[in-house]
């Protein structure tokens, strides 16, 4: 055999194996995956319960603190030439995120703060240390009747990942994106140096910049977020709409886009199951009335259809509601990774599935991250999609026609959310823009769009080019006015997953001006890495070659 027909036959070898794999990828996952990440997560949610036993001490919060100072300080006592840029030692498999940042570049800092400081009932705030996870504080406000303004549906993402980076749900259309319920936020700089920013003192201009800054503009160390009473249950009422234009202009109605003053529900989100169907869910936090127990459904139960396919139910069922337990619908995604669980269990909501196996969801991130090689980041980079792209709501019809275009993936995530403009102090976000105002208001209504999945291309195992496509769906294809969807329309990609932008390019996506001046402000620059090169895929993009965009 000659060496040529040798490397072609180890090829020939290596597809039909990852085909095989591919094709009983649910298999693998059920006897593999699930339990070791069970067991994974086991482990580590015992050594965080003997680490708080242990190490948890709120009031060793300014202990702590001036310990990362010093470890600051003592980087920058370094030669110059030596120091290499600074980023937190939280492993890259714990964050949420698709992108593994090349933190063996950087110096890393520990940053052990994982505790919950103090709740002020008084001024609705609660003080938190930044590696406090949603889950956590979500047990610890609703059992005292509150949660927190902006409260995600990934039990796993923690506060301070969600400060520095962005988060939004589908309470966003009343209070806009996470960093609109931040109070303060308090950060040590470049220089160890330890300050507090908040919007109207003497670093309002660190507190607009630091959402979106993805930990490079300084360490965060302490949180203080809105908080909101609660009641127990969420009347979530399902609105099943046919016809694409339809359900736009209901979601535009609903969440307040057309009217200022319409009184808006407390949780605002649809569903697109295809380009002609969706649900809206409206819900508003209720007292079960007494003959309406049995409408009551604990919906996060292990056993029960992961959340979106009770819903998709509602397209048959037609127009009802349930009362749901706050826990329950704040969590309500979080069995499924929204509809990510399904591409790697097909069958994973069979009922038989669910009772027999179901307490084994969701797969710990951490732990798909933690086991995701090179090699499989490498094959799958470009034949799955997760992509969160924040947009005008007057454009929603066009997003979703782009999208199946590009993708062809369904279910697509709507979460309404207002973009404010905060007239002189300015962020990373563009401020909207006239049209995409709502009258006689300070904000725009815009909307994330959530695309998750494997495209039908990739299904069909015909060609697909993800790059081209995420290019095309940022709309930055060689610089051409008139194409530039996102930038055209004035969007904003959430910065977790792959972008797919030069640097020139994401300089024009985001307003970059006040964030450079406060990185040289506060003694950033030679301290972090810069946005762009900490949110860019360690894959360079540009270099994949034909070998990627096929399946096989
Ligand atoms: C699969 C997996 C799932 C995970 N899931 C979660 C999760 O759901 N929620 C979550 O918050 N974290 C989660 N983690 C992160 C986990 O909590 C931390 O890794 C753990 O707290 C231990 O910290 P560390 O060893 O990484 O060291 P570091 O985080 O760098 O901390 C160093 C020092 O800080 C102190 N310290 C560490 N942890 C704590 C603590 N909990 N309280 C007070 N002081 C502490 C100790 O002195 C420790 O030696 C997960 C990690 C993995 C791998
Ligand atoms: N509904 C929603 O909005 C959802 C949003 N998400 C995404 O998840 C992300 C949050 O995930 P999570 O794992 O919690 O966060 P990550 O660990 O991914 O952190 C996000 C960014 O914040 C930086 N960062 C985190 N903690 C600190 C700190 N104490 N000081 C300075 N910088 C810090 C990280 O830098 P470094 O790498 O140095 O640690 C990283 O660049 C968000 O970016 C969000 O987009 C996920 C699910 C739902
Ligand atoms: C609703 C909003 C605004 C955002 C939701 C974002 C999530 C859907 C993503 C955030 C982190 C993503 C990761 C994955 C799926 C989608 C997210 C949860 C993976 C679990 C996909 C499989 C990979 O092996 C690991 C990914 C980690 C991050």
């Amino acid at each position: 055999m000659t060496k040529g027909s040798l490397v072609n036959y180890i090829w020939e070898i290596k597809k039909k194996s990852f085909r095989w794999l591919e094709n009983n990828r649910g298999f693998i996952v059920v006897l593999i995956v699930l339990p070791l990440s069970f067991f994974f997560g086991l482990f580590f949610r015992l050594q965080k319960w003997f680490l708080r036993l242990l190490y948890s001490a709120p009031k060793k919060h300014d202990e702590r603190v001036s310990q990362i100072q010093t470890k600051v300080i003592l980087w920058g006592k370094q030669p110059r030439n030596e120091r290499k840029l600074m980023c937190t030692s939280r492993p890259n498999w714990q964050s949420l995120s698709t992108t593994f940042f090349r933190k063996d570049l950087c110096h890393k800092i520990s940053i052990p703060l994982y505790d919950i400081l103090e709740l002020n009932e008084k001024a609705m705030s609660v003080k938190v240390e930044p590696f406090v996870t949603v889950g956590q504080i979500t047990d610890y406000l609703v059992k005292r009747g509150y949660t927190l303004a902006v409260c995600l549906e990934v039990a796993e993402a923690t506060l301070g990942g969600l400060a520095m980076g962005v988060g939004m749900t589908t309470y966003s259309q009343n209070v806009g994106l996470y960093q609109e319920t931040v109070v303060s936020y308090d950060v040590i700089l470049g220089d160890g140096s330890l300050v507090t920013a908040t919007r109207s003192n003497e670093y309002s201009d660190l507190y607009y910049t630091l959402p979106w800054s993805h930990g490079t503009l300084g360490f965060l160390v302490c949180l203080e977020l809105q908080i909101i009473k609660i009641k127990p249950h969420i009347k979530l009422e399902y609105i099943p709409i046919e016809g694409k234009s339809k359900y736009c202009e209901l979601i535009r109605h609903i969440s307040g886009a057309n009217d200022k003053t319409f009184k808006t529900p407390d949780y605002l989100e649809a569903t697109v199951f295809s380009k002609e169907k969706a649900v809206i869910m409206v819900g508003n936090f209720a007292d079960v009335p007494q003959g309406e127990k049995h409408k009551i459904n604990r919906v996060s139960a292990f056993y029960k259809p992961w959340f979106f396919k009770h819903v998709e139910t509602f397209l048959e069922k037609g127009r009802d509601y349930e009362y749901i337990p706050l826990e329950d619908y704040l969590l309500r995604h979080n069995r499924s990774i929204f509809w990510v669980v399904e591409t790697m269990i097909p069958f994973g909501n069979n009922i038989l599935f669910r009772w027999i196996f179901g307490w084994l969801l969701p797969p710990q991130i951490a732990f798909l991250k933690f086991t995701t090689t090179p090699g499989i980041r490498a094959m799958t980079f470009t034949k799955q999609v997760f992509q969160d792209i924040v947009l005008p709501m007057n454009k929603l019809e066009k997003q979703i026609d782009k999208a199946e275009e590009l993708f062809n993936i369904y279910p697509i995530l709507i979460y309404p959310c207002r973009i404010y403009d905060h007239g002189p102090h300015r962020g990373q976000l563009r401020p909207p823009r006239r049209d995409q105002m709502v009258v006689k208001s300070n904000y725009g209504m815009f909307n994330d769009i959530g695309i998750y999945g494997v495209p039908q291309k990739v299904k069909d195992k015909q060609r697909f080019d993800a790059v081209k496509a995420m290019r095309e769906m940022e709309k930055i294809i060689k610089m051409e006015p008139f194409t530039r969807f996102t930038r055209d329309v004035g969007g904003y990609p959430f910065l977790y997953a792959d972008t797919f932008m030069t640097r020139k390019e994401f300089e024009e996506m985001f307003d970059l001006e006040a964030y450079e001046k406060v990185r040289t402000k506060y003694k950033a620059n030679g301290a972090f890495p810069h946005l762009f090169d900490k949110t860019k895929p360690e894959i360079n993009v540009f270099q994949i070659g034909e070998e990627y965009a096929d399946p096989f």
